[in-house]
């Protein structure tokens, strides 16, 4: 072959910019200019402990590779021979006969003519490690002289350049996709944490629960499932559905609530569906219902367990077609909502026993979030309370700076049937009972239910001290008679009460501080001293 047609070949293989099609179109151009059957290449497997059989057809590289295994440390065959010394070899017929011990070797060598030597060239990359081995059965009188040719080389040097080119290029695309999904990712992240501390401004409370009720609302709110709430009256189940809104791809359009308990069962049809002029008596003009109103926003619908089976009928429709018809109207029409809904009662039972349609409780169910009750997140209180406060403040231009940790304490020791609507009650009365300026102290709360022997808040405050503190508190007292080390017990009990304090607090320190009657300075050396973190 002339030197011409290697420089053709090599043109051709600059062409190529991927690996896979350039290791082929080299195989080729081999099998086309050199009088050799099947050239193939040997290339070490990602973990580097074989070498893998390439050829330019597969029924060839299946029936060498097919059962062997080309193990780089099996010196039974000469490939790994070639690859440690890095040097050519040329085996002729007699010296093949030598490695015959190797299955797989043999089997290659099988069909080999007499005249035909045995070529098993390193490819290496321009840092000298190894790439491949390329392995050629060529006539006698070729083998030694083409290894030797400049020409030859030269364009088994564009090859391995160019390979070695395409792969640093695919090893950056790799890289920089992964450098972008990943940054895609954190971006996503921040994202959502940022949303959820948007969100604590209005949903607020810092329990565990909360939070993670927050990151659900984020997470739903980027989706179009539909939402049931379920939770105590009170515990913010409007604000959780607002919240999913407010946080959607929906939030600039409307958001329309209904509380289907507080509507009269022969109106709320009609009050959902609209109705036209004259479809009963007494429609003297035509009303656009909710879920008209509610196209291409949310529709809320509060009390969901309240709506009468046959309307229950009628709503599975509409979220199946996203279609309805107005009372008295001839065709049906059109709306694209978002359903949010939400029950004080357990639907899922009332679905088994019945009085809730299967189907609805089902479709309705595709995110559900339940919210806990106000006495299950003790720790959420003080900041609450602090919330209401400033917006008693801000709505009725007034200055009440906080609440006396006495106020505190005895809102602590309440149960809350009504839940954080109760508190907000009891905070704004307290408030209005209070001079600008001045904390809230004990005497501006109203009467408040307090049961000593059932003290909620307590328990749930002592549970969560306890769990931070290893358990070390709250059974301190009723232990008395085990007490052999004063100076110990004392500290134990002077950090549970500061522990107790912080939480409450929501670890504001300065606030602790103030109702425990210390300096904050002394608060902090005693958080140093007792290795309160
Ligand atoms: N986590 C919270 N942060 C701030 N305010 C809250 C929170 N939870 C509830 N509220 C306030 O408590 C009051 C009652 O909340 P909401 O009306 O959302 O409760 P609900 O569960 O829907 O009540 P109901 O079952 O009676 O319909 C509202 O003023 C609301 O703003």
């Amino acid at each position: 072959m002339q030197s011409q047609q290697w420089l053709h070949r090599a043109s051709v293989l600059l062409g190529c910019s991927q690996v896979k099609p350039l290791i082929a179109e080299f195989l080729d151009g081999l099998a086309v200019e050199l009088p050799l059957e099947m050239p193939f290449l040997l290339l070490p497997t990602i973990d580097g402990r074989e070498l893998d059989v390439v050829a330019t057809q597969p029924a060839f590289s299946q029936s060498i590779a097919s059962g062997v295994k080309w193990a780089v440390d099996d010196f039974e065959h000469p490939f790994s021979h070639a690859l440690q010394s890095q040097k050519t070899m040329i085996l002729d017929h007699d010296t093949l006969l030598y490695w015959q011990g190797h299955s797989g070797f043999m089997a290659l060598t099988l069909n080999m003519k007499k005249d035909q030597h045995l070529v098993i060239y390193p490819l290496n990359n321009d840092k000298g490690a190894i790439l491949g081995i390329l392995v050629l059965a060529l006539p006698e009188s070729m083998a030694m002289t083409l290894v030797m040719r400049q020409d030859w080389q030269s364009f088994v040097a564009v090859f391995t350049r160019h390979w070695q080119l395409l792969e640093s290029i695919r090893t950056q695309d790799r890289e920089q996709s992964l450098l972008s999904d990943s940054i895609v990712l954190i971006r996503k992240d921040k994202f959502d944490k940022e949303q959820a501390e948007q969100l604590s401004h209005t949903l607020v409370g810092c329990s565990e629960l909360m939070q993670s009720l927050r990151k659900d609302i984020i997470r739903v709110g980027q989706s179009e499932l539909a939402v049931m709430i379920q939770g105590q009256t009170g515990t913010g189940k409007e604000l959780v559905a607002q919240g999913v809104h407010d946080y959607s791809k929906r939030k600039d359009q409307p958001f329309i609530a209904i509380n289907c308990a507080a509507i009269p069962d022969n109106l709320l049809e009609s009050e959902l569906f609209g109705y036209e002029k004259g479809a009963f008596s007494g429609a003297d003009s035509a009303k656009k219902g909710l879920i008209a109103a509610a196209d291409g926003g949310s529709l809320f619908l509060d009390e969901i367990g309240d709506m009468p089976l046959l309307l229950q009928t009628k709503l599975l429709r509409v979220l199946e077609s996203r279609q309805f018809r107005a009372l008295g109207a001839a065709k049906e029409t059109q709306s694209n909502f978002r359903l949010i809904v939400a029950s004080h009662v357990d639907l899922k039972h009332k679905s088994r026993t019945g009085e809730f349609r299967q189907d609805l409780f089902y479709r309705l169910c595709q995110f559900p979030i339940s919210i806990p009750a106000l006495k299950d997140r003790a720790s959420d209180l003080p900041e609450l309370v602090t919330h209401f406060i400033h917006r008693f403040n801000a709505s009725q231009e007034r200055h009440v700076p906080g609440i006396r940790f006495s106020a505190l304490d005895r809102l602590l020791r309440h149960d809350y049937p009504g839940n954080v609507r109760e508190l907000r009650n009891i905070v704004e009365y307290a408030c209005a009972l209070t001079l600008d300026g001045q904390e809230i102290d004990l005497g501006a709360l109203p009467t408040l239910d307090i049961e000593s022997e059932n003290m909620a808040f307590k328990r749930q405050l002592n549970a969560e001290v306890e769990s931070v503190s290893s358990g070390i508190s709250a059974s301190l007292m009723s232990h008395f008679d085990e007490i052999d080390d004063l100076k110990e017990a004392v500290s134990q009990f002077e950090r549970a009460v500061i522990e107790a304090r912080l939480i409450a607090f929501s670890g504001d320190r300065g606030r602790a501080a103030d109702s425990l009657g210390l300096p904050k300075r002394t608060l902090a050396h005693k958080c140093i001293k007792l290795e309160i973190s």
